[in-house]
Formats: C-alpha cells, sequence, structure tokens
C-alpha cells in the first residue's frame, strides 16, 4: 500500500470517477487542514497558558506574603508600584493614627489606679494628660480615614470605629490593621486628578488635623510614662506592623511621599484571594511578559477559600513568620504561631494538585526572630522539642529550616526539590538578589513545562 496523498490517478479512469476522486481529495484535504488549524490553536492557547507565570502565596496572616509582592512590584513593574504610592499614603497614615489612638487606649486603662507615681513619672503623666487632650481629635481623623477607605469594621477585630474602646495586649496588635476591600482605585493617581468632591474634601481636612498634631504625636512618642508603659507591656513598636512612631515625623505632614520602605512596612490585611496581573517592565527579556500573583487572607477563617487556586499554578511561595515561635494566633489564643506555621506547611506540602509546582519556602522575619533572641526571649521556653540547644539566631534557624525540610520530603506526593530562603521581606536590597534568584528558578519550571508540550 502506497503512503502517497493523493493516490495517483489509476490509468483507466473515466471522466465520472475522476470528478468523484477529485471530490473526495477535496474533502479530506478540507478536513485535514481543519484538524490542522484545531491544533495550532490548542498549541498556540497552551503556549499562551504558559508563558503567563501564575503564583500562588500562601502562609498564615501576617506572615508576610502581601511585602513580597509588593517587593516583586517595585522590582520588576516599578512604574505600576510608583502609581499606587498615592493610595499607600492614605493607608499609612492611617496606620500610623490608629497606632496613637490604640496606644492612647492602652495608658488609659493601664495607668488608672496604677500605684503613685515616682517623681520623674509624676511630670511626665501631667504632659500626658495634655497631650491626650490635644490628640483627641485623631479618633474623628481615624472615623474619616475609616469612612473614606472603606474600612471594614469587624467587631472579632477589636471594633475597629471604636479606637478609645480597643483592648490592647500582645495577641491583638495584629489588629492594627487594615482590611484591603476599600475603594483602592479611587485613591491610586489620586494627586494628579481630583475631581472636586466631599470625599476630596474629607480627606484633605483629616490630613490636615493630622498635620497640627504632629509635634504632639512626636512629643508623646517620647514621654517617659508611654515608653515605660509599652516596655511593661512587652511591646517593642519596631516589630510591630503598621506602626510607624519611629516615621511620625515625615508621615504626619501635609506633602508625606511615601518610600518604598514605608510601602513596604505599611499594614494592609487581605481579605479572600486577590488577583494581581503584572506586567513586566524590567529586565528587556521578561519585558511584556505576564505574572499573576494570587494573593490570599491567611487566617484560620479564610484557609478554605484557597483550594480552588491550587490548580495549574507554576509555583508556591509559602512564607512561615520565624519571629511567630512565642506568639499566638490572634484568631485562636491557644495555638503557638510557628506550629500553626508547620501544620500548615504540611498541608500544602501534601496536596496532590501542588505536586508539579515549584515549591519556595520563606523562612521570614528574620531581622525580628535575631532581636528577639539577641534581647533574651528563649526560643525553648515555646517550642519544647528545642530543648537545650543553643539560643542563638544560626541554630533556631538551621532548625526551624531542618524541620521544615522534614516536613516536605516526609508528606511530598512526589519527590520534588524545594527552594528554601531565609528572608526579611521589608529589606528592600535583600528581596531584590532573593527574588532575582526565585525569577529564573520558575522560570526554568515554566520553559520546562512548555517544552513538554510543544
Ligand atoms: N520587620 C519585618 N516586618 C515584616 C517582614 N515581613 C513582613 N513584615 C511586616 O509584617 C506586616 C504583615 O505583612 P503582610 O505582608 O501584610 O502579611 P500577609 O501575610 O499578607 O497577611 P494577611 O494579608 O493578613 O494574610 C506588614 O506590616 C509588613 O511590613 C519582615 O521580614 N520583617
Ligand atoms: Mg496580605
Amino acid at each position: 500500500m502506497s503512503n502517497n496523498w493523493p493516490p495517483y490517478p489509476p490509468d483507466n479512469e473515466t471522466e465520472l470517477e475522476r470528478a468523484l476522486r477529485l471530490e473526495e481529495e477535496r474533502e479530506a484535504k478540507r478536513v485535514s487542514d481543519e484538524i490542522d488549524r484545531g491544533l495550532e490553536r490548542e498549541r498556540q492557547n497552551l503556549r499562551k497558558k504558559k508563558i503567563q507565570t501564575t503564583i500562588l502565596l500562601l502562609g498564615q496572616a501576617e506572615s508576610g506574603k502581601s511585602t513580597l509582592l509588593k517587593n516583586f512590584q517595585l522590582q520588576y513593574t516599578p512604574e505600576a508600584f510608583r502609581a499606587e504610592s498615592d493610595a499607600w499614603r492614605t493607608v499609612i497614615q492611617l496606620n500610623l493614627v490608629r497606632s496613637v489612638n490604640v496606644v492612647l487606649g492602652l495608658l488609659t486603662r493601664t495607668t488608672a489606679g496604677a500605684a503613685p507615681p515616682s517623681q520623674r513619672l509624676s511630670q511626665s503623666k501631667d504632659d500626658l494628660r495634655w497631650l491626650k487632650m490635644r490628640l483627641a481629635p485623631l479618633r474623628q481623623v481615624e472615623l474619616i480615614y475609616n469612612k473614606l477607605l472603606g474600612v471594614d469594621i469587624d467587631p472579632d477585630f477589636g471594633g475597629m470605629a471604636k479606637p478609645d474602646e480597643q483592648e490592647w495586649d500582645s495577641g491583638k496588635l495584629s489588629e492594627v490593621s487594615l482590611r484591603s476591600n476599600f475603594g483602592w482605585q479611587t485613591l491610586v493617581g489620586s494627586n494628579k486628578e481630583r475631581p472636586g468632591s466631599r470625599f476630596w474634601d474629607e480627606l484633605d481636612n483629616a490630613q490636615r488635623i493630622l498635620a497640627a498634631c504632629r509635634e504632639d504625636i512626636l512629643a508623646m512618642c517620647e514621654n517617659p510614662t508611654v515608653q515605660d508603659t509599652l516596655k511593661e507591656q512587652g511591646i517593642a513598636l519596631l516589630d510591630e506592623p503598621g506602626f510607624f512612631f519611629d516615621q511620625a515625623d515625615r508621615i504626619a505632614t501635609i506633602p508625606y511621599e511615601p518610600t518604598p520602605e514605608d510601602i513596604l512596612r505599611a499594614r494592609l490585611r487581605t481579605v479572600g484571594v486577590e488577583e494581581h496581573r503584572l506586567v513586566m517592565e524590567s529586565p528587556p527579556m521578561e519585558k511584556g511578559r505576564e505574572w499573576v500573583f494570587y494573593d490570599v487572607g491567611g487566617d484560620r477563617g479564610q484557609r478554605a477559600t484557597w483550594a480552588p487556586y491550587f490548580d495549574d499554578v507554576n509555583a508556591i511561595m509559602f512564607l512561615c513568620p520565624m519571629s511567630g515561635f512565642d506568639q499566638v494566633l490572634s484568631e485562636d489564643r491557644a495555638v503557638n504561631r510557628l506550629i500553626d506555621s508547620m501544620k500548615l506547611w504540611k498541608i500544602i506540602c501534601t496536596s496532590k494538585l501542588l505536586e508539579n509546582a515549584t515549591f519556595i519556602l520563606f523562612l521570614n522575619k528574620c531581622d525580628i526572630l535575631k532581636s528577639k533572641l539577641e534581647s533574651g526571649v528563649r526560643f525553648c521556653d515555646h517550642i519544647e522539642q528545642y530543648k537545650s540547644q543553643p539560643n542563638d539566631y544560626e541554630n533556631v534557624t538551621s532548625y526551624i529550616k531542618k524541620i521544615f525540610l522534614a516536613i516536605h520530603k516526609d508528606h511530598s506526593p512526589k519527590k520534588r526539590k524545594v527552594h528554601v530562603h531565609t528572608t526579611c521581606a521589608t529589606d528592600t536590597e535583600m528581596m531584590s538578589t532573593v527574588l532575582n534568584s526565585i525569577r529564573d528558578v520558575i522560570l526554568l519550571n515554566v520553559l520546562e513545562t512548555t517544552n513538554l508540550i510543544a
């Protein structure tokens, strides 16, 4: 049998047979061309799908997922990052105002009925009474910001609408945060186009009141009673998300321009799953390619929403905040944060849906871990299995890393490499190096998958 197509015409073919044969050949070619076109369409679809890189950011609340995403934007889509800086200004100013109001609330409760103060503190307490009165308008400012930003008032999260009634303890500090389901787009680029409206008048007004309170905010931060009270409560403000006391002199001003570092330090709680489509502006060979990030809300109540996004992702970026070893979850105060992170990691490693994804683990908040250990907080007091091993940064980090690697090895459905990085997600220089190496790893995975298909 010949493999040639179309076959040579038979020698003694009649006119009718010839016409029938030609018609058959035309139909066969039409069908064949149609199949070819369909295949090409499929191939292009697959290529398109694989050229787009999809990343899922996972980890418990406050582990640094959104901060990692901001780093990626800062590095590879800097124009888009800058365009959002006006919106971040408002978030950062609200972070500061909330911090001041929460501290004032704490002082009211802890100083009422306290033992008679020493002479040094007596003067500072008088100053503080005066400061409290002068800072009272900031409660109104917080309410205005909340309203304009569409902050979701959730009674389970401390009653954000009533700052003076908030509970303050180390497990609830994370409540000094915003939910991200607000009219973000309204604020993006707001310095350029501001149609005259009540919205902008109210925002301007709130910013003017904040600027007028600037000197008093600075005096409050330096007040010895405030400092003593925070110390007594074991609160290290620099470790707490969204606290900007150290930058209040810049932030509480009218022409305040947030720096990239401010934006990385801002606290905006993610609610649900947010899709971010980033069109790469650099490096040149990546320009125009799309990276899609799914950034999830990390608290326990939100984890059920993650599963539908497990399908078809190129990489998982899992963040574990190592500094959480001496903290508990705000949603369940019986659970240690580091242990919760390990359990969550185990669930992610076990997933069959994720078996082909590149796994990248960030042992994050290394700066806070280091400062906690150096200030004498003992790791073994919170993680019993650590027993009497040295309480220093190197040993603790390598212990945590060992546990996470073992979980991955024991629970992955198939043999797979995991890429581990010890990070401080608010350190742009460190993150730039880490992200460059990660980008290459993920691209390699995407190219391999694409080649298998083509
Ligand atoms: N000091 C320090 N702060 C960090 C680090 N990583 C993140 N943060 C801060 O921690 C806070 C929480 O970070 P987010 O990125 O909002 O956390 P998240 O995982 O997105 O949290 P959810 O959206 O609630 O799930 C922010 O104020 C960050 O600036 C870090 O490595 N060191
Ligand atoms: Mg987030």
